[in-house]
């Protein structure tokens, strides 16, 4: 896709063709030469050529794009903010036009996936350990780096807005400092300076974490997952690239409540994978009406099918009765902020059955009402509460029961920039109990011969199987179902299933999902 450019140095956004760390290399590696904004090689052999102003006769005004970025990453790394809830308020609050929004979302999304990378080329560039840089000239230097290397800003834009931008909010001071660093910056191109960093390393984990920006712990961890999950570990570059791709929007429309006619009439393509999904690649789905309303869902295809799969899983008739009586109960123990118990809920709805969606943080859960909102009234109820005391409280009141268990995210980090360098090894260890206390509560909530499914957005071999085997070692009156093959019945497609096991792992860079884990197990009747 062409860029064309314009005064501020704009390329639009996800079509920019922005190159984080990792990202595939269509120029060839250490080729010495980029594309700029419009499309023409820059030889990155010979001096790059700037402005000859000093910083101070340079802009003193931010760029809104660049200034929105900026206010992400400050939130971020100043306040531990959440860039996916701060960065369309600050869209809205600079009036960014459609164009200047997805500049703003590749910049800080960019910037944020890929600060590992650009942290260890900044610390080969600034004459002090970065930790005593103030955070926000570093965050403004984040920027600058991902501009320079990864976008199709031209050199001269990139150095130009961003000391602008700092003049602008830290001060004239630390803008000559900004200026001289990210002139260091230009002598080499992403490959180069990737080549630079890995020189004389040896082992693969390092030389990928510092390739393709993870924490080298998430690298191994991943690595890990791979192998427990029946797949190669050379699928890891094809992993981490997936993470630093700008993963698509998956809607859903909730069954017998909405359709997606509007959202295929504004440019989504239906979703190859779930039933009533679409996809699209840009833009903000919040312009839909049926998003606006509650009966189309952002949700991650992943996320779709296994509830579906749950909704799906053979069930053994009640003990003395062919068939329920007042139709189903279902649980959804963990439910916040409700994207899976909105469609549990309208699945329920059509099939007679109604579902109790339980969650213990009262902001969540009203997240979890709002989410519930369109799925007829008498259908649902919320419940604020610690999952763990529901088995012993409605001990095999449920038919259904889901535990989309609280877990390190480890599978969902494209859609969370910041994550990876949020989550500590630790973390791990410590959700360990948590899950085994909360899959236990759902073991004594199902009635025999109902379901429970066990879900993590994490592929760990710690946070997946290892919790499943506890479980199934603890109790026998227990058996898995073949998960895999329930989310090839309910998915488009039939293909899901890795058949390695009968748990299911689904992958980004196979499934263009989030790695989502489902194990079925039913309690025998
Ligand atoms: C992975 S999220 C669930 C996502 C949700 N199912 C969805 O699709 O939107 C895990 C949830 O478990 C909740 N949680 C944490 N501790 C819990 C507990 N003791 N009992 C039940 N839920 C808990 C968290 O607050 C969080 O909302």
């Amino acid at each position: 896709m062409t860029n064309e450019n314009h005064g501020s140095g704009h390329s639009g956004a996800r079509d920019s063709g922005a190159r984080s760390p990792g990202a595939r290399n269509s120029g060839g590696q250490n080729s010495g030469a980029r594309r700029n904004a419009q499309g023409r090689e820059r030889n990155r052999t010979s001096a790059p050529s700037f402005t000859a102003a000093a910083p101070s006769a340079r802009t003193r005004k931010a760029d809104p794009a660049r200034l929105v970025a900026f206010e992400v990453l400050r939130a971020v790394s100043g306040e531990d903010a959440y860039a996916n809830l701060v960065l369309p308020s600050r869209i809205r609050h600079h009036h960014l036009d459609k164009r200047d929004a997805g500049f703003a979302t590749e910049l800080s999304y960019g910037a944020l996936r890929g600060q590992g990378t650009y942290d260890a080329i900044l610390a080969r560039c600034v004459d002090r350990p970065l930790e005593q840089l103030d955070p926000a000239v570093l965050d403004a230097l984040r920027i600058g780096v991902h501009q320079l290397l990864a976008m199709r800003v031209p050199a001269h834009a990139a150095l130009d807005q961003t000391v602008g931008l700092a003049r602008a909010v830290v001060g004239a001071g630390p803008s000559s400092l900004i200026n001289a660093v990210l002139r260091r910056v230009t002598a080499k191109d992403l490959q180069e300076w990737i080549a630079t960093l890995t020189h004389g390393q040896t082992d693969a984990s390092t030389i990928a974490a510092l390739t393709y920006s993870h924490p080298e712990w998430i690298v191994r961890a991943l690595r890990q997952s791979l192998v427990a999950h029946g797949r190669v570990v050379t699928e890891i570059t094809a992993l981490l690239e997936a993470d630093n791709a700008a993963p698509v929007v998956n809607l859903v429309a909730l069954p017998g409540l909405g359709d997606l006619s509007e959202a295929l009439a504004e440019g989504f393509t239906v979703g190859p994978l779930a039933p009533d999904s679409a996809l699209s690649s840009g833009g903000d789905p919040g312009r839909l009406l049926a998003v606006r309303e509650g009966t189309n869902r952002v949700q991650d295809v992943g996320s779709q099918l296994v509830a579906r799969a749950l909704a799906a899983a053979e069930l053994l008739p009640r003990r003395g009765s062919a068939a329920e009586p007042d139709g189903e109960r279902w649980l959804d123990l963990c439910a916040g902020p409700g994207g899976k118990a909105a469609l549990l809920a309208a699945l329920a709805g059509q099939c007679g059955a109604t579902l109790l969606a339980n969650e213990p943080a009262p902001h969540r859960a009203k997240l979890v009402k709002q989410a519930l909102a369109a799925v007829p009234r008498d259908v649902w109820t919320v419940r604020i509460g610690d999952g763990r005391e529901v088995g012993e409280q409605r001990p095999e009141g449920f038919d259904r029961i889901l535990v989309d268990a609280p877990c390190t995210g480890l599978g969902a980090l494209r859609r969370r920039p910041e994550s990876r360098w949020r989550r500590k090894p630790s973390d791990v260890g410590e959700l360990g109990p948590l899950q085994r206390e909360l899959l236990a509560s759902a073991i004594k909530a199902v009635r025999p011969g109902g379901v429970v499914a066990y879900a993590t957005c994490s592929p760990h071999p710690a946070e997946t199987n290892a919790v499943v085997v506890d479980a199934l070692r603890k109790r026998e009156d227990l058996e898995l179902l073949d998960a895999g093959a329930v989310l090839d019945g309910v998915s488009l497609t039939g293909k899901l299933g890795s058949g390695h096991e009968k748990t299911a792992q689904l992958w980004p860079h196979i499934h263009a999902t989030d790695a989502m884990f489902l194990a079925l197990i039913r309690k025998k009747a």
